[in-house]
């Protein structure tokens, strides 16, 4: 039960004495109400209404001022004390009751930023490695577990407390029916071991099942193009209908469990309290006053000892959720690349590349058990404000050097080195917020266009963004959208076009005035003529940023001051366009040529024969 203990003491170190202030509050608000009704017994009997003598009612003695009030007056003042005590009651729990809910949104808050904020220092490998969809279900359906968890924590605590009153009291009344009563409830405490046991592997069977339902339902809303497309549809209906059954079926389950604790536990009390009746009235000959009084305790205890099976129930059924975000909170702790402070006091100002980045005998493996190295012995220098252009066959490894060059991996082997600094986690947000980088599949938030440039660069003016927009033609399509900047552009972009994202991506990435500008496939779903504007754009750009480019179609960087040619893993040739072009015989020369079997357009062998010269 380590993670359970884990939040509580979070809870308590997050509240402090608050917490226990109100634990005390639900204690007196539980034995207020309890007090309310066993004290209506003794008084009554002493207003002379139930015909019995004082001697015979336990408490008496505490009510002896009710011998003081005026005959007609004793009624109302009865039953006025009852109501000041009800009320009492009632008010404090309204006051307990709102504090507990700031205490558990508060809670709620701290845990999700919490564990959101060490997700966010996470390193890329942490992702990489990780199913997404796990961490969306810790983010929200298990941080909610969590804190419904807390509540039934606190409330199974003042439980505790204010049974343990009452067995106190219960005790002073009558000894011998209170240690029968509690021997009944430890026989079926221990009984009802098995049913906890139970809750806990439902509730774990559950959370897998949620989360594979959340990464199911997680594909398919991304993939649902391709399920249209490949018309998908109906064994994507079957999956659903036979993942919703195995959710139900979990929850009949649930529901089984507890009913059947119920169901005990009733049986178990009618029994006890006959038997009990029997007892006192046959063996002991207890006066019936003592009788109704102690009854009224057992029913009150009673329910006590059944309401606390049913908390531990769903608290043991919450336990997975616990154990998840747990492990998650440790593991992004591990994988920590940087903490994020507080900008105001610290902020980090972008790095300026001066004279260049290098990988020095770089190797990476994405998983050390691997044999194969996704690079090896790389030795590269990429120039400050030069463009470098990386080209290799599919799963060479581009992507992956200049993932190392962004710092979002670090090499196994080797280094990798800014202005001649070797890259450390100290240096990682200021390296990060000098590139802008714009990926093979363009990210854009379901927001206005104007939000999606604004949040690279916020307070960027109206002419920034529109400078912007041209450099990466694309002002033209946003003057013409019925809203300009102010167009909402759907999830992911999806309102868009392919090379519409893509131009507003590479938009969003000048925006920020980059030391480095790392374009990732970024022009391959342009037409041809956007494609030119945004090379003549891109060679604007030479002398004043780092430019690294990765691209398939290698008409577009016959202009870049050096070529990098991978394979496999390693640099296999470098050098200007021209002059790799000319060797014939070499990997960069088998690329060019078949691509030029590839386009079989004219224009495409025209600017293949182009670039050979
Ligand atoms: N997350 C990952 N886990 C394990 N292996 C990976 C991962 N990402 C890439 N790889 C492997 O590393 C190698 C290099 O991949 P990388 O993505 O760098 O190639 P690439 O040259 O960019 O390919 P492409 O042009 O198709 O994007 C490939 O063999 C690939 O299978």
């Amino acid at each position: 039960m380590e993670p359970i203990w884990f939040f509580i003491r979070r809870l308590y170190e997050f509240t402090g004495n608050k917490i226990l202030f109100n634990v005390s509050g639900m204690v007196f608000v539980s034995f207020l109400e309890g007090l309310g009704i066993v004290m209506l017994v003794p008084m009554l009997t002493l207003s002379g209404m139930s015909g019995l003598q004082d001697d015979e009612v336990p408490l008496a003695k505490w009510f002896g001022f009710i011998h003081e009030i005026p005959a007609p007056w004793v009624l109302p003042a009865i039953l006025g004390l009852f109501v000041l005590v009800v009320t009492t009651q009632s008010f404090l729990k309204r006051q307990v009751t709102l504090q507990n809910i700031k205490i558990n949104q508060s809670f709620d808050l701290a845990t999700r930023t919490e564990t959101y904020r060490l997700l966010l220092q996470a390193n890329w490998d942490f992702f990489i490695k990780r199913r997404k969809s796990d961490m969306i279900s810790s983010l929200t359906s298990e941080i909610a577990r969590i804190n419904g968890g807390i509540t039934l924590s606190l409330q199974l605590l003042a439980t505790v407390i204010y049974t343990m009153i009452q067995i106190g009291l219960a005790f002073w009344l009558s000894p011998e029916v209170t240690a029968f009563v509690l021997a009944s409830g430890i026989v079926l405490a221990l009984f009802s071991r098995k049913f906890i046991r139970r809750a806990k592997k439902l509730g774990t069977q559950s959370t897998e099942l949620a989360r594979l339902y959340l990464a199911g339902i997680t594909d398919q809303m991304n993939g649902i193009k391709d399920i249209k497309t490949h018309t998908l549809e109906y064994s994507r209906l079957g999956w659903m209908r036979a993942m919703s059954s195995r959710v139900l079926q979990e929850q009949s389950e649930f529901i089984k469990l507890k009913t059947t604790t119920q169901f005990f536990y009733q049986i178990a009390s009618a029994i006890l309290i006959s038997g009990f009746i029997l007892l006192s009235v046959q063996i002991f000959h207890t006066p019936w006053a003592q009788l109704l009084l102690i009854v009224i305790i057992f029913t009150r205890l009673w329910p006590r000892f059944t309401g606390f099976q049913s908390n531990v129930e769903q608290i043991a059924s919450f336990y997975p959720a616990y154990k998840n975000v747990l492990r998650l909170q440790q593991e992004c702790r591990e994988a920590a690349e940087f903490a994020i402070g507080d900008e105001a006091d610290h902020p980090v100002r972008p790095l300026e590349v001066k004279t260049s980045l290098e990988c020095r005998d770089v190797s990476f493996r994405y998983n050390r058990q691997d044999e194969r190295f996704a690079l090896q012995n790389i030795d590269l220098e990429i120039p400050a404000n030069r463009m470098t252009a990386i080209v290799g066959k599919s799963g060479a490894g581009k992507s992956t050097l200049i993932d190392l060059f962004m710092g979002l991996m670090l090499p196994e082997v080797g280094q990798v080195v800014v202005d001649g600094v070797p890259l450390t986690n100290a240096h990682l947000v200021a390296l990060r917020r000098s590139i802008s980088y714009v990926p093979q599949d363009p990210f854009l938030f379901n927001d206005t266009i104007r939000e999606n440039l604004l949040m690279v660069k916020p307070g960027a003016e109206e002419g920034e963004l529109w400078e912007a927009l041209d450099f990466a033609a694309c002002s033209e399509f946003v003057r013409k959208l019925p809203k300009g900047l102010d167009t909402f552009i759907g999830d992911r972009g999806v309102r868009l076009s392919g090379g519409e994202r893509q131009r507003l991506v590479l938009a969003r990435a000048i925006l920020r005035k980059p030391s480095v500008l790392v374009l990732d496939e970024a022009t391959s779903a342009l037409d041809t003529e956007n494609e030119s504007k945004i090379q003549e754009a891109i060679e604007r750009l030479k002398g004043k940023m780092t430019i690294i480019v990765i691209a398939h179609r290698l008409s577009t960087i016959r202009n870049a001051d050096q070529v990098v040619v991978i394979d496999q893993g390693r640099i296999v040739q470098r050098g200007r366009f021209g002059q790799l072009a000319k060797d014939k015989r070499n990997l960069f020369s088998h690329l060019l040529g078949n691509q030029s079997d590839d386009e079989s357009n004219a224009e495409g062998e025209e600017r293949i024969r182009d670039v050979r010269g």
